[in-house]
């Protein structure tokens, strides 16, 4: 009898169209299916139907539990959803960093962020973690150490795309991270999406995590000063910018930033009066547009910046930085950079007179403001006018990169234009600001900014020196090779009286090598100030100088001559090197 050879058999027999058809679409299938015939005489053609069955039962399946995971999610849960693009993703990375989610879970990012990078990039490290080396000396080692802490930066963890489960406050929540792709302006990007959820119908426990992400966020910040520069989204366009946190800075003294007594009290009064509650009242019963700005202008080194921080650090106001001498930013990016602003904080815009804005206005009948010729605004007077054209860039064309005038004051006082911040523009030369920019309303308060007087040069003396006593009393007594302080008769004596340990408390230096109380310091800045004339030298070139000399106020007084020698060699050399 003659016996089939089953293998020979399926070899030679045609496969059928379910056999061809599984074989396209499981990569591999025949050889699978050569395997267990060979090795374990088993014929999956006998077992398609079944296994069929069982793929169609396991497709239905999972079909019918996402639908009901789909239903339960839409019915029985609720969920918050966070964009990468919003300060709110900040708040609750921070907090999920914080609050150690995840160290639960096994899949976790690892940064020296807690944020999206390209969004909030360049934000501060954490001053808390900063080794306590204040009273060292600078070493060698102490700089290599202090380097390598600059460089490793406190590593952080967030949970990874997908999802986490997580207890807060006796709930159980859903944290969820994915990764969305984004057409932008320059191609694809990938977004960070982020969202939490919780069972039941009930909100109120996302929104009150929320409530305490954003505080601890906000702790955080202390009373620093807080910085955002105008600039361009993630994959968006020069149209479209939006303000990224840059920095938070302690804030400024105002002791520190010696002016004219009456002119700071004049502006700080001034915001003070502006920012009560009351005065958005008074001026919207009015119909005035709640807007206030200022000009701060005045040769460079000034204080002009500084005041501005100092403010902002005073009234806890953050501080928004457009820059608009790089001639790259358009009338739509920074009409929407004003349109975000929230209602409480100053909008900065450095040397406005370099940005663009010189050019008179087509229609305007004011008397021409002279263009600048100089090299160093060629480039941002071209940005704003495009050849061939006399005016300004009219506001349509967005893509001519610059801001026109008319543009420009549309943006800061237009009917769009956003309410309750407070505008200061700085300038080295007010001259050149045409006089539709300097109108009230526009510019409701102008401050001068000069060259050291006597009280100023006074003023920085002992700015320097007089708060900082305990702290170069601290410097020269690690220091022994100091040279002995050549304070008179009034200093000596007076330091003698003051020499118990309660010197160093209220700010006077006490020390049995060197002798230094505030009267001394006053007595010094008085003989500093009559040393030097007044209004020829800016209050940066002075603190300068006496920079060189923070641990010995007297040196600084008996260098002075030969300082001012060299500032004046150096000034001629500069002016020649101009004229030529
Ligand atoms: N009036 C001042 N009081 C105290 N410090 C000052 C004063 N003016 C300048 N300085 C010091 O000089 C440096 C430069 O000051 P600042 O940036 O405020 O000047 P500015 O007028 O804004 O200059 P620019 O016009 O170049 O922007 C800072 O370190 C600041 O501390």
């Amino acid at each position: 009898m003659e016996t089939l050879n089953f293998n020979n058999a399926t070899a030679t027999m045609a496969p059928s169209p379910l056999m061809t058809m599984l074989e396209v679409s499981i990569p591999g299938f025949s050889l699978i299916q050569r395997f267990l015939s060979d090795y374990f005489n088993i014929d999956l053609s006998q077992y398609l139907g079944a296994l069929l069955l069982v793929a169609g039962f396991i497709t239905a399946s999972n079909y019918c539990w996402e639908r009901f995971r789909g239903s339960l999610n839409q019915y029985f849960t609720c969920s918050a959803e966070v964009r990468y693009n919003d300060e709110i993703y900040n708040y609750l990375m921070y907090w999920i960093s914080k609050e150690g989610l995840s160290k639960t879970s096994s899949h976790f990012v690892a940064g020296t962020q807690t944020k999206s990078s390209a969004v909030y990039g360049g934000d501060e490290t954490e001053d808390e973690d900063y080794p306590d080396v204040e009273d060292s000396e600078m070493t060698e080692e102490l700089a290599l150490s202090l380097k390598n802490w600059d460089r490793m930066k406190k590593i952080k963890f967030t949970p990874s795309t997908g999802t986490h489960n997580f207890r807060y406050k006796g709930h159980w929540l859903t944290f969820t991270r994915s990764q969305e792709k984004d057409q932008g302006f320059y191609g694809s990007t990938k977004t960070d999406e982020i969202s939490i959820s919780c069972y039941g119908r009930n909100p109120q426990i996302l929104k009150d995590l929320l409530q305490e992400a954003q505080v601890a966020y906000l702790e955080r910040d202390g009373n620093k000063t807080i910085i955002y520069r105008g600039g361009r989204g993630y994959g968006g366009s020069m149209d479209d910018l939006e303000w990224i946190r840059c920095m938070s800075r302690p804030p400024r003294n105002m002791d520190t930033v010696v002016l004219d007594e009456g002119q700071k009290a004049l502006v700080l009064n001034d915001m003070k009066e502006y920012l009560r509650p009351r005065t958005k009242k008074w001026y919207s019963n009015r119909g005035i547009p709640y807007r206030r700005g200022y000009l701060l202008h005045g040769p460079p080194g000034t204080g002009k910046t500084s005041l501005c921080f100092a403010l902002a650090g005073l009234l806890h106001l953050p501080i928004y930085v457009a820059g608009l001498n790089s001639g790259k930013v358009s009338e739509e990016g920074l009409a929407s950079l004003f349109r975000d602003l929230p209602e409480r904080c100053i909008v900065l815009l450095e040397d406005i007179d370099s940005a663009g804005l010189t050019m008179k206005r087509k229609d305007d009948e004011t008397p021409a403001v002279e263009e600048d010729k100089t090299d160093d605004n060629k480039d941002s007077n071209k940005a704003a006018v495009p050849s061939g054209q006399q005016g300004p860039a009219p506001a349509a064309d967005s893509n001519s990169k610059g801001v026109s005038l008319s543009g420009f004051l549309n943006i800061i006082d237009g009917v769009a234009s956003s309410e309750g911040r407070i505008l200061v523009m700085t300038t080295n030369h007010p001259d050149k600001l045409d006089a539709a920019l300097l109108r009230p309303g526009r510019v409701d308060l102008s401050i001068q900014f000069g060259y050291a007087s006597y009280d100023v040069l006074k003023g920085l003396f002992m700015a320097i020196y007089s708060t900082r006593g305990p702290e170069v009393a601290k410097m020269k007594a690690s220091k022994k090779s100091e040279p002995e302080m050549n304070g008179n008769a009034n200093g000596n004596a007076n330091g003698n009286a003051n020499g118990n340990a309660n010197g160093l408390a209220n700010g006077t230096v006490n020390e049995s090598n060197g002798v230094l109380t505030n009267e001394q310091v006053v007595a010094w800045a008085t003989k500093f100030a009559e040393l030097v004339p007044a209004d020829v030298y800016t209050p940066a070139e002075i603190q300068g100088y006496l920079l060189q000399h923070k641990t010995a106020p007297e040196n600084a007084i008996d260098e002075i001559g030969m300082w001012m020698d060299t500032m004046k060699k150096k000034k001629a050399t500069t002016a020649a090197l101009a004229s030529t």
